[in-house]
């Protein structure tokens, strides 16, 4: 079990990235849902204990990462954001390199290797350069190289980055398969890529946490907040300006917005059922996000 207790992160400029975070983190996948700048990279860096807390604590079956960095690292996989790969290397050696800073070696390491190719589909690939890898093979490399170690908790900076409808929908039954018992931390901002794979959410905005929980219990705070409305297109300004808009269609007759409002916005509209997406936003609309 991983806990956070006010976990706060100021940086040198004196800007807080991150304040006063507390959450449990338990086997199973968890989503971080933020904008650009919310501050998940800062959350996940300290978890994955490249840089430290400002103020608060994290710890690891009741243990301070930091005082025990080692052993937790042992236990630990880290995707970052921009995974520097070595394009002369091929998918062999680049995992023989990441396993040997993880101090991993002999043929265990060798047949852990193997065993995540198969797992990753990059076995046909093993002998080729990474910088021929297109943006899918590159991100499944990654995650290859977090899970080296076999590690309970596994930590993914924004994986679906750079990768294609196609690829994203492969990366999300990926990410069951990898679950089980460990303790997975994926984050995004958008919200499809963990809508059916997360056993839990994590909306963190401006710094700050919005909400934890889990998605039918995120879906239940928007419960008759999402409404459907048709509007001229002349309107569509003046109804960005009024309400937080999921969306709009374009109708024969108009503009058809999906609307995210405490109360019917117009006599006119009618209830929908919420999407996960809804309940993002308007987690962010009650807790003043941009
Ligand atoms: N090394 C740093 N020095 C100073 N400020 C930083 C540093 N890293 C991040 N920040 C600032 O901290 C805030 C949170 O950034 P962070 O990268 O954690 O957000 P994020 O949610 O991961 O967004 P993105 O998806 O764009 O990376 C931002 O305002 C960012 O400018």
């Amino acid at each position: 079990m991983l806990e956070l207790h006010n976990v706060s992160k100021r940086y040198k400029q004196g800007k807080w990235a991150l304040q006063k975070v507390s959450m449990t983190l338990r086997p199973g996948i968890t989503g971080l849902l933020g904008p650009n700048g919310a501050g998940k990279s800062t959350l996940m860096r300290m978890l994955a204990t490249i840089s430290r807390p400002t103020a608060g604590t994290i710890t690891w079956d009741g243990d301070s990462i930091s005082k025990r960095a080692d052993a937790f690292r042992a236990q630990m996989g880290y995707l970052p954001q921009d995974v520097g790969v070595y394009p002369q290397l091929n998918a062999v050696e680049f995992l023989q390199y990441a396993g040997a800073l993880k101090g991993l070696g002999g043929p265990k390491l060798k047949k852990r290797i193997l065993e995540l190719l198969e797992l990753l589909n990059l076995h046909e690939v093993r002998q080729r350069p990474l910088g021929s890898f297109s943006g899918g093979m590159r991100q499944r490399i990654g995650i290859a190289q977090a899970l080296l170690n076999d590690p309970r908790l596994l930590i993914l900076d924004e994986p679906t980055v750079g990768l294609d409808p196609e690829e994203r929908v492969r990366f999300r039954s990926l990410l069951t398969d990898l679950s089980g018992e460990r303790i997975v931390l994926l984050s995004t901002h958008i919200v499809s890529d963990i809508e059916a794979t997360a056993d839990q959410i994590a909306i963190l905005s401006k710094g700050s946490l919005l909400m934890k929980t889990d998605p039918s219990e995120a879906l239940r705070t928007v419960q008759g907040k999402v409404w459907s409305l048709l509007i001229p297109e002349h309107k569509l300004q003046e109804a960005r300006a009024a309400w937080t808009i999921n969306g709009t269609i374009r109708r024969m007759e108009g503009l058809e917005l999906r609307i995210i409002s405490e109360s019917p916005p117009d006599v006119l509209a009618s209830p929908l059922t919420p999407s996960l997406e809804d309940a993002y936003l308007y987690a962010r609309m009650c807790g003043g996000g941009e």
